[in-house]
């Protein structure tokens, strides 16, 4: 579904910020970008949505290869959600808002309200339709920016640090929207800081460090090896750290942490 081959890109030529980058991702796996701040985590995305070519190497989106398919078309197959996407909000309403790409598409009529309708009950405002997006709190705000991609239903999904900012109840949501994303066979790639959310929600992790891939692996491989997350400049999640002081087996969830715990209890070890 997306095949990255032998990537390298620079901004000043001479001085490739990434260089040899090469892995492929299938549908409704949940891939996430980690690295020190620099290491080239939202360029790679913008090379993943053909904003940016590649000077070596090629990249291929749902089977189109981005240095010959036009950057709009390229969007109906990967839908990017940008930093601060809430600054890309221009519609003055949220309805407006996602409504924009699905009319783009082509839907009009009861499938774009039924579309509309589907994507305020995934962010949790299904009453809100109407309101200006800048007339609610910000991580919702974040939220309609999320959904708006969403509303385009493209199978890859790029996300660049959602998390950031969220209060509690939007994380979970957008936690929610992610698995759901996973379960309809989507394909996510987050750049994340965050390593608690990396190791809650993400399948597989790539690590960049130096500019170039320094890790590719199943999250709990990533996790426990501590010269990969090292290399890559990245803290080990909290509740792995916890799980590994207790003697426990390696635990990425919390959920995991409690039945590990609980059976060791039960266990009377
Ligand atoms: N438009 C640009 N022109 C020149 N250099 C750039 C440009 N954008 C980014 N860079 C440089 O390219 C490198 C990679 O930047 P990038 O933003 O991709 O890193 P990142 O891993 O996403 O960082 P962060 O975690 O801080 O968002 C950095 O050294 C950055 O200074």
């Amino acid at each position: 579904m997306l095949a990255v081959e032998n990537v390298t890109f620079a901004y000043v030529e001479g001085s490739p910020v990434l260089s040899g980058i090469d892995f492929s991702a299938s549908k409704g796996e949940v891939v996430a970008i980690v690295g020190r701040n620099g290491a080239g985590k939202s360029t790679l995305l913008r090379l993943l949505n053909g904003l940016y070519q590649p000077a070596e190497g090629r990249v291929v989106v749902d089977g189109l290869s981005t240095s010959d398919t036009p950057v709009h078309e390229l969007a109906q197959h990967i839908g990017t959600v940008f930093q601060a996407p809430e600054q890309q909000i221009f519609n003055a309403t949220i309805r407006g808002e996602i409504a924009f790409g699905p009319k783009q598409q082509g839907l009009s009529g009861e499938a774009l309200d039924k579309r509309i309708a589907e994507v305020l009950q995934r962010i949790g405002l299904p009453d809100s339709g109407d309101e200006h997006p800048l007339d609610i709190d910000a991580s919702a705000r974040r939220l309609v920016a999320v959904g708006s991609v969403l509303a385009m239903q493209p199978p890859i999904l790029l996300l660049d640090e959602p998390q950031r900012g969220l209060d509690k109840a939007a994380m979970q949501r957008l936690e929610t929207i992610i698995a759901e994303e996973k379960a309809r066979g989507t394909l996510v790639l987050l750049v994340c800081h965050d390593m608690d959310f990396v190791a809650r929600r993400a399948d597989r992790v790539l690590a960049l460090a130096r500019g170039v891939l320094s890790a590719d692996k199943l999250t709990a491989e990533f996790f426990t090896d501590t010269a990969l997350t090292e290399a890559a400049g990245v803290e080990t999640p909290d509740v792995l750290s916890l799980s590994l002081d207790l003697g426990l087996p390696p635990c990425l969830t919390p959920t995991a942490f409690t039945q590990a715990y609980m059976t060791r209890r039960v266990g009377g070890t």
